[in-house]
């Protein structure tokens, strides 16, 4: 089946010479749910905003369902619902008639019962007579949503849909887009949460400095992204690693009170158990330990890196 997706060669330079897209080509398969991750500044809203047609590519092309989003601009638009990442509705419009509105500005026929149906899908419905601006910031973002669905579109996009939103949002959000999966919607988020890509994408993208440096299905990814850290702290400072414990490629930090361990969580075998029976062995012994993840930004970091290096 063609890609209802088809980016090629993309480039986008600010009016200030500020190159933020150099040369991303990414095809995404209809009722693929793509994340596409990236640090601060990367450049995913400028993607998406030049896919949505909110800001205009220097170069390359962007196909929706064939349709070129320039030449081609209504067929493509239809298609697609935006969540962007701020909230900006009209403030002083019922939740309804915002959403009811927005349907309209697509040329979609009213359709009421429609209407409805998202409206209690996004927990909206009791609030349906409520003016915009006399709701919570998470009825905000659902309304948002609401109204990137109006219009009953192939392809919706979430910008970091999660991003300060409680969990209980959060995880309607995942069901949300759960539901949208099966009924045959595209969806393209953005966001900074492992958790997310890992919940609910099918492939991942990650986006660094313009450039699209890796797109991978999410199980490969995730393993990729499983390093977790174990720290040590040491009853007696240590100058170096002891010999019988190089299997675990130990680093020694805080002037010799610490251990450090890093693992694949997702391994199988993290490791630990035996390092531990090993340092009871060799009587080292240590008062505390703890576990950390690596962060995206460290991951993004390091995958930059190793390509640099490559
Ligand atoms: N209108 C603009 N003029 C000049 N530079 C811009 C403009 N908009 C964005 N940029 C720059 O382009 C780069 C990419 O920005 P973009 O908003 O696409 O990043 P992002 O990946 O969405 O980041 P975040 O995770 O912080 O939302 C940044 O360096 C940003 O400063």
């Amino acid at each position: 089946m063609p890609p209802i997706i088809s980016i090629s060669g993309l480039e986008k330079r600010y009016a200030s010479g500020f190159r933020a897209l150099k040369g991303v080509s990414l095809d995404i398969g209809r009722g693929e749910i793509f994340a596409l991750l990236g640090p601060n500044g990367a450049g995913k809203t400028t993607l998406i905003s030049i896919v949505c047609g909110l800001v205009n590519a220097s170069g390359g092309t962007v196909r929706i369902d064939g349709h070129d989003i320039v030449r081609d601009y209504r067929a493509a638009r239809s298609m697609i619902g935006l969540v962007p990442q701020e909230l900006h509705t009209d403030a002083f419009e019922s939740v309804r008639a915002t959403v009811s509105f927005s349907r309209g500005l697509f040329g979609r026929a009213p359709n009421p019962t429609f209407i409805e149906k998202l409206l209690r899908d996004l927990s909206l419905w009791d609030k349906r007579d409520t003016k915009i601006k006399e709701l919570s910031g998470g009825m905000k973002r659902r309304v948002m949503i609401a109204k990137a669905l109006s219009h009953e579109p192939d392809i919706l996009f979430l910008d970091e849909p999660t991003a300060g939103v409680d969990v209980e949002l959060r995880r309607d959000m995942w069901e949300l887009v759960g539901r949208l999966r099966d009924s045959g919607v595209t969806i393209i988020l953005t966001t900074h949460y492992i958790e997310e890509a890992e919940e609910m994408a099918d492939r991942v993208g990650v986006i660094s400095q313009g450039e699209l440096i890796l797109v991978e299905g999410k199980t490969d990814l995730m393993q990729k992204l499983g390093r977790k850290e174990l720290t040590l702290h040491l009853v007696e400072p240590m100058t170096a690693v002891p010999p019988e414990l190089a299997d675990w490629k130990l680093e020694i930090e805080d002037g010799g009170h610490q251990l450090r361990y890093r693992f694949d969580a997702k391994a199988e075998r993290t490791g630990i158990p035996s390092l531990l029976a090993r340092m009871r062995d060799l009587n080292i012994g240590f008062t505390d330990l703890n576990t950390s993840q690596s962060s995206l930004e460290d991951i993004f970091v390091s995958l930059v890196s190793d390509r640099r290096t490559a």
